[in-house]
């Protein structure tokens, strides 16, 4: 790597507050190394996204932070005083780290509100607490804000596998930030929508990224250019270069790696 391109990765690295921060990161795949010495710190609030080819490494990163891929190097630390990597994912969900995934996992034979109420609850406590416990109204009230921020009261008492894939989608995001997260992981959340239901999507993660942090994997350009406070870049298991859109978009290595691999 030319002396440059060093300085320039050290100094995009770092932020002041971190909410999130990687420190000579490796995840090790029997000697391939989807991660390869990874350092960034990701600053609280916003929707920051994470792009780059297939198997750049980007699902990685977000699988390292919630603990559902093991580091074989190197630090993560949440909010500058938890280490967590290779925690245990429900540690890391407690702590306040929350992951969607890109398939939503709702259960569809229950209402909206049932698929809520389990994600209020076990997000708590544990099973047991689950099948004993009579909601509150309190606990009902914070059921009902979550989904009116989601735009999906009226569907409260709808069975949720007869929504639309967007609405299922919007769902899950409402299950995973329940519990109040700090920090929010989103993988390709706009996969299989429609342009009306992407534009919708990438509103909710801009609302919801003024009280919370939200990282996402995203490869569309047109909704990430649309909805980041920041984009990282990855290629090859290493971050080549983090800022605005419109800086990144003017990369020649990024160019270069659209161009090249990409249609
Ligand atoms: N469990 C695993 N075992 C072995 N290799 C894996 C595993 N998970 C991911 N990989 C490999 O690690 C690399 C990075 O994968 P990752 O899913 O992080 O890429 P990505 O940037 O999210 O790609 P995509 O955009 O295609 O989802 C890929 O080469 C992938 O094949």
């Amino acid at each position: 790597m030319n002396k440059d391109l060093e300085l320039h990765l050290k100094r995009i690295a770092r932020v002041v507050n971190p909410i999130i921060s990687l420190r000579d990161v490796e995840v090790d795949f029997d000697g391939y190394k989807a991660l390869n010495t990874i350092n960034i710190d990701f600053s609280f609030k916003g929707v920051q996204f994470i792009i780059g080819p297939n198997g750049a490494g980007k699902t990685t990163i977000l699988d390292a932070i919630c603990g559902r891929v093991k580091t074989s190097k190197g630090k993560i630390i949440y909010k500058e005083t938890h280490e967590v990597q290779n925690k245990k994912p429900e540690s890391i969900v407690h702590l306040g780290i929350s992951r969607k995934f890109q398939n939503p996992t709702i259960f569809n034979t229950q209402t909206v509100f049932e698929n809520m109420k389990l994600s209020l609850l076990t997000g708590k406590r544990n099973v047991w607490y689950l099948f004993n416990h009579k909601i509150t109204k309190e606990e009902e009230d914070t059921i009902d804000q979550t989904l009116l921020k989601l735009n999906l009261l009226e569907y409260k008492n709808v069975i949720s596998g007869s929504m639309s894939h967007g609405q299922k989608q919007w769902l899950e995001i409402a299950m995973s930030i329940i519990n109040e997260p700090e920090l929010l992981l989103v993988d390709e959340p706009i996969a299989g929508m429609s342009p009306s239901e992407r534009d919708r999507t990438g509103e909710l993660l801009k609302e919801i990224g003024k009280d919370h942090t939200v990282l996402v994997v995203e490869h569309d350009m047109k909704f990430v250019s649309n909805f980041s406070t920041s984009v990282t870049v990855m290629h090859e298991g290493r971050i080549i270069d983090r800022g605005a859109f419109d800086k990144i978009v003017n990369n020649e290595q990024v160019i270069e790696i659209y161009l090249g691999r990409q249609n």
